[in-house]
């Protein structure tokens, strides 16, 4: 079958860890999705849209060249491509808050280091030589760099390069390896990307519609409905102590004169320490709710 130009293109990860938070991502703002672990694409029923299952590194590619109108990809995997190419082909919408991990400089617990100058004339491995050797121009280190696909912690076990530069989240694969983080070069979670190929005026709506969605989505994951109720002089100090509330409602109390309730959606977390604050200045019965959908 011939791609159909009617409907929207989306690059995700096949099968990694971006997989099932890009697909939840785009159930959230409402595509029903089947589609089984082993298909290479599927078709929402319910939104033109068509997914496309690929490996994680094409998806700058097919993203820039248009084939692939927007996608889901690490920042990681961006900023290498992004290096390589003359021309930026895609443009970063939103970061989506998962995928969270460092590309870091590793030694091996043996060495000492001393700052960047103790990998001047040292051989490196990494998958991601263009990131690592943009930090090291930076800092004026002349390294080498070998090129490794994967398992690059294996590296200075097998002799290969005594340091090495790889993604790290909980450090446990370090750990296991012998070895220290000691450099952060890139701090990476997964952005949403659209082509900066023009799209034409329907798919630019179908677009601007998934887009609002997707964006209602991640405000709402952090954003919480709060109530309480409080006296008109605990009024200024409670709604200031709200954190990321711009417009909040007072309702005066029925039978409580000089009483009033406030709701609120605060956009940021709300801690144990915001409602103890907010107990402290005079609110009562404070109750805080999630938010389902949201359209901003
Ligand atoms: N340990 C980690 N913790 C959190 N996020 C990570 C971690 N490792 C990688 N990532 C992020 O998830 C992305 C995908 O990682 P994964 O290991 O699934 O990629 P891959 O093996 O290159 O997959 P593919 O087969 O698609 O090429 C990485 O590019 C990075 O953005
Ligand atoms: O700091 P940690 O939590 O231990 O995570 C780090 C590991 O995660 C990634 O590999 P992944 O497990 O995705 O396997 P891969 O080799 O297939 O990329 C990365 O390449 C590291 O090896
Ligand atoms: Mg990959």
């Amino acid at each position: 079958m011939l791609v159909d130009r009617s409907r929207l293109h989306i690059a995700l990860q096949r099968s990694g860890r971006l997989s099932d938070l890009s697909r939840d991502l785009l159930r959230e703002s409402g595509l029903r999705i089947e589609a089984g672990k082993n298909s290479l694409s599927a078709r929402a029923a319910n939104f033109p849209a068509d997914l496309m299952f690929v490996r994680d590194d094409d998806i700058p590619t097919f993203v820039s060249d248009g084939a692939c109108e927007l996608g889901i990809v690490g920042q990681n995997v961006l900023e290498e491509f992004a290096l390589g190419s003359n021309e930026r082909g895609f443009d970063v919408l939103a970061e989506l808050g998962f995928g969270q991990c460092s590309l870091r400089i590793a030694a091996p617990e043996r060495l000492p280091y001393e700052g960047v100058q103790s990998l001047s004339g040292q051989r490196i491995a990494t998958s991601y030589p263009r990131l690592l050797r943009r930090f090291l121009d930076e800092r004026k280190v002349d390294a080498e760099v070998v090129q490794m696909k994967g398992a690059v912690e294996l590296a200075p076990r097998l002799e290969i390069a005594p340091y090495i530069c790889d993604l790290v989240s909980t450090g446990a694969t370090l750990e296991a390896n012998g070895l220290r983080p000691v450099e952060t070069v890139l701090n990476s979670q997964a952005v949403l990307i659209r082509t900066r190929k023009p799209l034409d005026e329907e798919r630019e709506a179908i677009a601007g519609q998934l887009l609002s969605r997707i964006d209602g989505v991640l405000a709402t994951k952090e954003s919480k409905y709060i109530m309480l109720n409080a006296s008109e002089e605990a009024l200024e100090r409670i709604t200031s102590l709200l954190p990321g509330a711009e417009a909040p409602t007072i309702l005066p109390l029925h039978g409580r004169p000089g009483h009033f309730a406030v709701h609120a959606v605060c956009q940021e977390s709300v801690f144990w320490e915001t409602l103890q604050k907010l107990k402290g200045a005079g609110a009562s019965a404070i109750l805080v709710v999630p938010i389902e959908k949201m359209m901003l």
